[in-house]
């Protein structure tokens, strides 16, 4: 028998490949993007074949062999395998490290049972064939047009579909996926949405249309078994239609021929721990390399999208108006909390408005970003507030639970009966959390069904579902919820939204601040009146005159975007520069910046900016002090050959400091 040799991408930090000998007979070697199981240091490993060769330069005497290979599995496409080495080079980081965590975990099991379950499973699956699909409504002139644009669109063909909350964007994608999917009997459509919640919804309008084609999900609440399920339906070509969530985009599709991104705008589709990656750039990506359409739908796209759509880079189509029938967008009005004094949160204007639509039998929003009871508790007698011990920030009140909770590190502790400096026991909640307006809203209308959505009243898997049904049921009639409640969602007979505390947003030292707080506020606004019922959001504002005010009460995104990319062009900021952050985490702060210091020495360069090490806003995270550097360029080219001359240096640093890389940040 003779041997071959694979060179093996395995998830591990160290940044190379890895050579295995593998007995076979000529002719009959595996094939790249097959997995291989290795012995990997006192582990065993399932790696991706990256390349197979006769030679390898690590001695005979050090060489192993691969264990298995896993021919059960068709390998992954070459073009996959691009994907995650663009992925890898962009990203900086070993190709391992992006291809094999985009994989389901079992099918990296040192074991065959679950794939091969997996494969029967499949394999049994009926195709689906329901003859009988639920109507199209008939598309406007607007949806209409940009359906046919997005159908007909030839070769990577990326699309920015602008159109106001309510403007029936779903109903755009699915004729177009209508188109795609008739055209061609293979064609597989990749949809992703920015939160798990807005699948379910999406989910039973795409079974409902289609329900003659598999569909697959990928999010992050499948267990492993469905997970590995649905990669493979994916994988093999099987699922026509795939909807997930960011990590989807790394899914294997081998027939891929449409992408579509709602919510294009949403920060959720950037990863942001481990390999923090754009789900929405790399589907971009994705769309060029195949030559296929990308649709990248907003009502309040990215600077970046909009950028590229004023430049001419993205096509841009439009639905100015909403879809429903006498449905048209909220009138907003500004409640000035310096004159109308707030009692439990809450102006008298928004509680008028709140019992206005309780007569009426319809629905009421209260958006507040900000979960738990209280941000803080206090003494009021020797200024004791409830800090946390390991960062830098304070621990969250929460009542229902009778815990302290600290948001950064989790800690928990039992709320103190009595401040533990001077032994006051009358400790006072400052601020508000949902909870606390919650609790308020019992007490001000106690005939109400009031309902809570955050990510603390929907812990239990299944409970978030549960809780949208109700309000799609209208069992509810005040919701109180954080962003989880803000965006997507087509709720029918909402038709007040109350916007608590915006303020704190205006005057962030973030650039992108006032970014995101107009799409939060024009999404929010958005979920009210969208079956053609009269309806208002009402924001409580210290800040009544601020101009970004004054763009959500016209509803102008156009001009606010405008001058948004002004600003950004005059201070030179993204989109007209590339930027990149060095993150550096020591038990001390002094140890951290002088890892960084090193860095920024380390590498001299005319092309790039290197600023100053600074420590992070929120310097101390669970005992450790963080630190970062920025680096920017009017070039991304020169950032990325500056990046990898870079990292190579870093790599080679003896240090104790843990720092990671990251490019194209949305936090600074
Ligand atoms: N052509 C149409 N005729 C009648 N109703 C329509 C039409 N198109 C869409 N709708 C309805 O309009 C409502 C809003 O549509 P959809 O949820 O797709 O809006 P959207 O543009 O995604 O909004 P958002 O940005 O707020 O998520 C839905 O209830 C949908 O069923
Ligand atoms: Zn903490």
């Amino acid at each position: 028998m003779s041997h071959c040799i694979l060179q093996i991408a395995l998830d591990t930090p160290l940044d190379s490949l890895f050579d295995y000998r593998w007995a076979c007979e000529p002719g009959s070697e595996p094939e790249v993007g097959q997995l291989a199981l290795v012995n990997f240091g006192r582990r065993e490993a399932v790696g991706l074949i990256v390349a197979v060769k006769h030679e390898t330069d690590v001695p005979a005497d050090k060489l192993k062999d691969a264990l298995a290979v896993r021919g059960q599995l068709s390998p992954l496409p070459a073009r996959w395998i691009a994907l995650a080495r663009f992925a890898a080079a962009y990203y900086h980081r070993p190709l391992g490290e992006v291809a094999m965590p985009g994989l389901p975990k079992n099918v990296r099991l040192s074991t065959t049972v679950a794939l091969d379950r997996a494969l029967k499973k499949l394999a049994k699956l009926p195709d689906a064939h329901d003859p009988t699909p639920a109507d199209m409504p008939v598309l406007n002139a607007a949806q209409q047009q940009a359906a046919d644009a997005i159908g007909g669109a030839q070769g990577f063909s990326p699309l920015l579909l602008y159109g106001v909350t309510g403007s029936g964007k779903t109903e755009v994608y699915l004729q177009a996926c209508a188109q795609v999917l008739q055209r061609d009997a293979d064609a597989q459509i990749l949809i992703l949405v920015p939160e798990i919640n807005l699948t379910p919804q999406l989910e039973a309008n795409i079974r409902a249309r289609f329900p003659g084609v598999m569909l697959a999900t990928l999010h992050s609440s499948l267990s492993e078994g469905e997970r590995m399920l649905h990669w493979l339906a994916a994988h093999t070509g099987r699922a026509r239609i795939v909807l997930g969530t960011r990590l989807a985009i790394l899914a294997s599709l081998p027939n891929l021929k449409m992408i579509v991104i709602d919510e294009e705008h949403d920060p959720s589709y950037k990863q942001q721990e481990g390999l923090r990656y754009s789900a929405r750039d790399l589907a971009v990506w994705r769309a060029r390399q195949l030559g296929i359409p990308i649709v990248l739908g907003s009502a309040t796209p990215s600077l970046e999208s909009w950028h590229h759509a004023q430049t001419g880079r993205y096509r841009r189509l439009e639905l100015r108006e909403r879809a429903v029938r006498d449905a048209v967008l909220p009138r907003v009005k500004l409640v000035d909390m310096e004159r109308d004094k707030p009692k439990e949160g809450l102006t008298s204007t928004l509680m008028q408005a709140l019992r206005l639509r309780m007569e009426r039998g319809e629905q009421s929003l209260l958006f507040l970003n900000r979960r738990g009871y209280a941000p803080v508790l206090c003494c009021e007698a020797c200024g004791w507030i409830s800090n946390c011990t390991r960062c830098t920030a304070f621990m969250v009140l929460h009542r229902p639970e009778r815990r302290l909770r600290c948001h950064h590190c989790s800690l928990e502790l039992r709320i103190p009966h009595a401040c533990p400096t001077c032994g006051n026991i009358d400790l006072q909640p400052l601020g508000r959390g949902t909870q606390r307006v919650e609790e308020g809203l019992q007490a001000l209308f106690p005939d109400a069904r009031i309902l809570r959505i955050d990510a603390d009243s929907t812990r239990r898997k299944g409970s978030a579902q549960e809780a949208f049904d109700t309000v799609h049921r209208g069992d509810v009639d005040i919701l109180i919820g954080t962003q989880m409640v803000a965006k997507g969602h087509d709720f029918k007979r909402l038709t007040l939204v109350g916007v608590l505390n915006p303020d704190t947003a205006l005057f962030s030292q973030d650039y992108r601040a006032s970014e995101r707080l107009f799409a939060q506020l024009m999404q929010v606004a958005g979920r009210a009146g969208r079956a053609g019922l009269e309806s208002e959001v009402l924001i409580q504002s210290r800040y009544c005159q601020h101009p970004l005010y004054g763009a959500v009460m016209r509803h102008d995104y156009d001009r606010f975007a405008g001058s948004l990319l002004e600003e950004r062009h005059q201070a030179a900021l993204p989109p007209y520069m590339y930027q990149a952050l060095l993150r550096a985490e020591a038990p001390e702060l002094a140890t951290a910046i002088e890892f960084l210091e090193a860095a920024r020495d380390a590498v001299p360069s005319d092309t790039v900016v290197i600023n100053e090490p600074i420590p992070m806003t929120m310097t101390r995270v669970h005992n450790v002090d963080r630190a970062q550097l920025l680096v920017e360029s009017n070039s991304r080219p020169a950032l990325q050959a500056f990046l990898t001359e870079w990292i190579d240096v870093l790599r080679a640093m003896k240090s104790r400091v843990r720092w990671s890389l990251e490019v194209d940040p949305l936090d600074i």
